[in-house]
């Protein structure tokens, strides 16, 4: 058990576990999209450490880029996207991956999305490490999946609790 500001966290899923299901991840992905030369859009903040690890698995030429996109204010979505750091990048006729950390009510992504797709990339990819179908209030295609959830806050690889959690190598999840 771990204390993060005013709350109380238990482990949920260990390094090893987490960086095997990413290795899968990688392997799938290069095979699928050998030659395509994809270009990588990992969402900012929470995705940092997912996106580094997915993208020195690959075995592919590959690019990555980075957007900043917000929502969650503490342990609650505002159901306010906010764009901090756009896309410099030009995405006709890409093949365009999105790595997120989490999907959980699909509303930063579903709002993204479209912002994309206007652009007209040749094809638009989800991948996500983990996902919560219980929260899913605007359901969002994930092409890659890492680990479905049950609807409770996670912290930790990336994800934070008011900015604090980010750095631990293992996912936790809030205590009952
Ligand atoms: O499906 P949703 O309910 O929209 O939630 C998913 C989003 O929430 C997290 O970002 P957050 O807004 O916490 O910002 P951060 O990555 O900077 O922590 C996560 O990285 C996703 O981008
Ligand atoms: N830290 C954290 N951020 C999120 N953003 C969307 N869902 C979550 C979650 O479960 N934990």
């Amino acid at each position: 058990m771990i204390q993060v500001h005013d709350k109380k966290f238990v482990p949920y899923i260990a390094e090893e576990k987490l960086q095997a299901r990413i290795r899968e991840m990688a392997q799938q992905i290069s095979l699928d999209l050998e030659g395509k030369k994809p270009l990588f859009i990992a969402i900012l903040n929470g995705s940092f450490m997912f996106a580094a690890d997915i993208f020195k698995h690959l075995t592919i030429e590959a690019e990555i880029s980075f957007i900043k996109l917000a929502s969650y204010k503490g342990t609650k979505s505002t159901g306010n996207v906010i764009t901090a750091i756009g896309l410099d990048e030009d995405l006709y006729g890409r093949t365009v991956v999105i790595l997120e950390d989490i999907v959980d009510t699909g509303k930063t992504l579903s709002q993204f999305l479209p912002q994309l797709e206007h652009q007209q990339p040749e094809k638009l990819m989800v991948v996500s490490l983990l996902t919560k179908p219980e929260a899913m209030t605007h359901p969002v295609h994930i092409d890659y999946l890492g680990f479905s959830v049950p609807n409770k806050f996670l912290l930790g690889y990336g994800l934070d609790y008011d900015g604090l959690g980010r750095n631990l190598p293992e996912i936790y999840q809030l205590a009952e």
